[in-house]
Formats: structure tokens, C-alpha cells, sequence
């Protein structure tokens, strides 16, 4: 470790900030700055280019939770975690829900800060190879070419790291622009095989013959329009990697094939009788639920276990909502280099509601209304009104549940009741825990249980 790993520790507490400074600061491998207050922290952050910032969570004015948000606004790469005391641990897990890395209990162990310390280093390091100096002050979230700091992601990275040195077939799950395709070129890239070429293929865009000439290739008329030999990808990707994407959609027939190929490393063209050699490792992915699919005897058994040896599931957007001001600056640098527009970054309006959103289309849709929102901004800033209606919109319209569905739930009603009478009060929270009557605070805590906010 050669560079000094620079640490903020923001604490109301003088006391507090002076043992730290003393304990941390004494080790030759830390540089360490305290601030009082999160508005100081704001400051001390623009001369400071922290790699970490430790913040206690209850302070007066801006407190731990709030600083974070503000800090991941500004500074989407930087590591923060959460300190708190035994009463309030639900904050911690609030502000772990916010995207906090981790969260210490006060009084703090010292030996506990510094392997916490330590595994934010490791973790930078390990996922720091790609790092250009466009990317300095990303430093450590991209991992080839994937953006997120997110625990889950990291699991991911050190799975990717794992399954490369092998040569086992890996199946992808996720959702739909979850970045699958990234994780699949990651794998190769990592593996023995990068040398080699990495080809895909999207399974669900073929119709059924197509498949299987485009997969084992065919000979000339095997079917009209065969004019010529064709290789298909198997031969092409020979040496290297095969991701074939959509594997859920592949026919019964097809599914015989790969199977063969699994089975006994061998196929043949389509229209031919040559056996040939398969040297290709492969990645499937699916958005559908294989598993299901199996049940439901749309896709083979005995095919689902043989691409289902080593298994990565890559978590939709909304549950990693600490990368989301990560990548929105990360698309945001992609599409501003393309269109040549001087926008400096989104407002914080803008940024909470990109967080608050659902992203059903994941990445690839956070990728989409950021783009748009480049192309059609005249300010400088991006602000809510750069961005589609729909993101306005609350996730569901939960102040209208049919209390008949026999889903409902007990807690749907509760934070349906609240809804609606924190919107007939216009949002005043102490006329509307009156109403309800219970105190503000149980209020609070509510609408945090159910996520429910001031549109
Ligand atoms: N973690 C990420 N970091 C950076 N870009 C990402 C990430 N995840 C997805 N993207 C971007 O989002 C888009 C969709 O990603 P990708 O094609 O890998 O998703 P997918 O899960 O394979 O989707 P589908 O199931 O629809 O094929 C791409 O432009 C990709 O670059």
C-alpha cells in the first residue's frame, strides 16, 4: 500500500474526533481529517480528496444520514460509513439502505475501524485494475467495465474473479439490463481464454432454425437459402468464449443440441454428418426464471444443471440504490463526451428522485433517461424537469388498496391509512399524527417503514 489512505471522520463530539485522529492517525498507512459538523465535512471534502469518510449518525443540523446523501451526490465513488450507538440501529439500517458501506457501533473498537478500514482498501485495490486517469476519481468501482460499489456488486466481482480461473459454464440470472452481458465479458476477460474471441448471441432474437445455424453452423443446402458452408459460433468462438443470452427462449430441439455439446464437448452443422470438436466455454443468461421453466417442462432438466454449475445472479437496480448516483454520473460522463454539452452534474432534486425510482428497466433504462436528459437539457445542471413524468410518479398507488384482495396485508392498510391522510393533511405531519393519533415520531418511523414520502 503505497499511497496514504486519506479518512474524514466527522463527528459533533470534539473529544471523539481527537482519540480518532490519535489511534487512526498514528498508523503510517492512514492520513486522517476530522470535522465537526456535516457542513464542515462538506468543506474539508473540496481540499481533502478522502478515499473514506466515517460519520457519526445523530448530529445536530445536518446528521449522518443526510451528509451521506449529500456526499454520494457529489462525490458517487467515496466510501462511507455509518457510526452509531446500540439505540439506534435501525438508523444504521436505514443508512445501510441509503448506501452506506458499513455501519460501527459506539463506543467504537479501534481494532474494528481498522478492519473496516482494511477491507474498504482491499476492496478498492482488488477492483481498481482498469482504473484510466479519466477514471481517477473513480478509483476502484469498475470493475472491466462494470459500475457499482454496492456490497452486491462486489460479491458479484469477487465471483467473476472465482469463476474465471475455471472453466465451468456459468448461468446469469437477472433481470432485464441488469448488466448480464457485462458480467458475461467481464468472465472472459478475466479468464485463461481473453486471448481468444468473445462472441454472443441473443437466443431470443433468432427463430428456432435460425438458432441452430447461426450455434453449429450448416452446410451448404441444408435448408433454402443455404447457399454456402456456414461455421456457426461454436467454431468461431473455438479458443475462447461463447454467451449466449436468453437461453430460456431456446427451443426443445436446440436444447438437445447444447446438451450433446455439454455432454460430450462435440456437435455437427446443421445438414451435416462431420462431428466436431467444441473448445469453447460457455455463459448462458436468462431474464425468465429457468427453474420455473423446468417445473413447467419448457426447458430440459437435465440441461438446466449441466449450464447451471456455477450460478451469478446479477441484483436489479432498485436494490443497490447507493450505485444509482454512481452510474448516473457514469452515464452522465459517457453522454456529455458524446454530445459535446457542458453540463456539470444533476441537481439534488434530481438526484433524489433518480434514487427514489423503481428502474424496471435497470441500468439500461437509467442509462436511457440520462441520455435523453443530455440531449434535450438547455441548463447546466440536470433538474427534475430534464426527466420523464414517470419518474414522478410514486411506485404504487398504494393509497388505493382494495382491502378485499386477499394479498392485502395488515401493513398495506396501515401504510395505505397513512398515505392518505398525510396527503389529506397536505403533508403536515403533526396533523396528521394527530389524526392518527399517535405520536410524531411513531409517524416518522412509519412513513420511513414504508417508504412512504412527500412526492
Ligand atoms: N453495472 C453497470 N455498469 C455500467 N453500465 C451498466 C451496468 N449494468 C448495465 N449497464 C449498461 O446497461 C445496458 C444494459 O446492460 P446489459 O446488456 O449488460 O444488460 P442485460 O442484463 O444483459 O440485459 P438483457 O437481459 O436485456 O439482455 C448496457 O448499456 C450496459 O453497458
Amino acid at each position: 500500500m503505497s499511497e496514504k489512505i486519506r479518512i474524514l471522520f466527522v463527528d459533533d463530539e470534539p473529544a471523539y474526533c481527537r482519540i480518532f485522529r490519535s489511534r487512526i492517525g498514528r498508523d503510517p498507512r492512514f492520513l486522517v481529517e476530522t470535522a465537526q459538523s456535516g457542513e464542515e465535512a462538506l468543506l474539508r471534502l473540496q481540499q481533502f480528496p478522502a478515499d473514506m469518510v466515517f460519520t457519526d449518525l445523530q448530529m445536530p443540523f445536518m446528521d449522518g444520514i443526510e451528509l451521506m446523501t449529500e456526499i454520494k451526490n457529489r462525490y458517487p465513488y467515496l466510501f462511507v460509513l455509518i457510526l452509531t450507538g446500540l439505540d439506534s440501529t435501525s438508523q444504521a439500517v436505514k443508512a445501510m439502505k441509503a448506501g452506506a458501506y458499513d455501519y460501527l457501533l459506539k463506543p467504537l473498537d479501534f481494532d474494528m475501524v481498522e478492519r473496516a478500514i482494511e477491507t474498504v482498501c482491499a476492496h478498492r485495490s482488488a477492483f481498481r485494475s482498469h482504473a484510466t486517469p479519466d477514471d481517477a476519481q473513480r478509483r476502484g468501482f469498475s470493475f472491466e467495465n462494470i459500475i457499482g460499489q454496492d456490497r452486491k456488486m462486489f460479491e458479484i466481482y469477487e465471483k467473476i474473479n472465482q469463476v474465471a480461473q475455471t472453466s465451468a459454464t456459468v448461468l446469469i440470472t437477472g433481470e432485464s439490463g441488469t448488466g448480464k452481458e457485462l458480467i458475461a465479458a467481464a468472465i472472459h476477460a478475466k479468464s485463461s481464454r481473453k486471448d481468444g474471441p468473445f462472441l454472443q448471441v441473443n437466443c431470443a432474437a433468432l427463430s428456432d432454425g435460425l438458432v441452430s445455424s447461426e450455434l453449429f453452423g450448416h452446410e451448404k443446402g441444408a435448408f433454402t437459402g443455404a447457399v454456402g458452408q456456414k461455421k456457426g459460433l461454436f467454431e468461431q468462438a473455438s479458443g475462447g468464449t461463447l454467451f449466449l443470452d436468453e437461453i430460456g427462449d431456446i427451443s426443445m430441439t436446440t436444447q438437445v443440441a447444447l446438451l450433446r455439446i455439454l455432454e460430450l464437448g462435440v456437435f455437427q452443422r446443421v445438414g451435416g454428418t462431420e462431428t466436431l470438436r467444441a473448445d469453447v466455454r460457455l455463459i448462458c443468461a436468462t431474464n425468465r426464471d429457468l427453474a420455473r421453466a423446468v417445473t413447467e417442462k419448457q426447458f430440459r432438466e437435465d440441461l438446466y444443471y449441466r449450464i447451471n454449475v456455477v450460478s451469478l445472479q446479477a441484483p436489479p437496480l432498485r436494490e443497490r440504490t447507493s450505485d444509482i448516483p454512481l452510474l448516473a454520473n457514469y452515464f452522465l460522463d459517457r453522454f456529455r463526451a458524446l454530445s459535446g454539452k457542458q453540463i456539470e452534474g444533476f441537481t439534488a432534486d434530481a438526484m433524489e428522485l433518480l434514487c427514489r425510482y423503481q428502474w424496471p428497466g435497470n441500468c439500461r433504462e437509467l442509462a436511457n433517461i440520462v441520455e435523453h436528459a443530455v440531449v434535450f437539457s438547455r441548463n447546466r445542471m440536470l433538474s427534475p424537469g430534464d426527466f420523464p413524468e414517470l419518474l414522478r410518479q410514486p411506485a404504487q398507488p398504494k393509497s388505493s388498496v382494495t382491502l378485499t384482495s386477499p394479498s392485502t396485508t395488515l401493513a398495506d392498510v396501515e401504510a395505505s391509512l397513512i398515505r392518505r391522510v398525510l396527503e389529506e393533511k397536505q403533508w403536515n405531519l403533526k396533523q396528521a399524527a394527530d389524526a392518527l393519533d399517535i405520536a410524531r415520531g411513531t409517524l416518522y418511523g412509519k412513513m420511513e417503514k414504508y417508504s412512504i414520502r412527500k412526492p
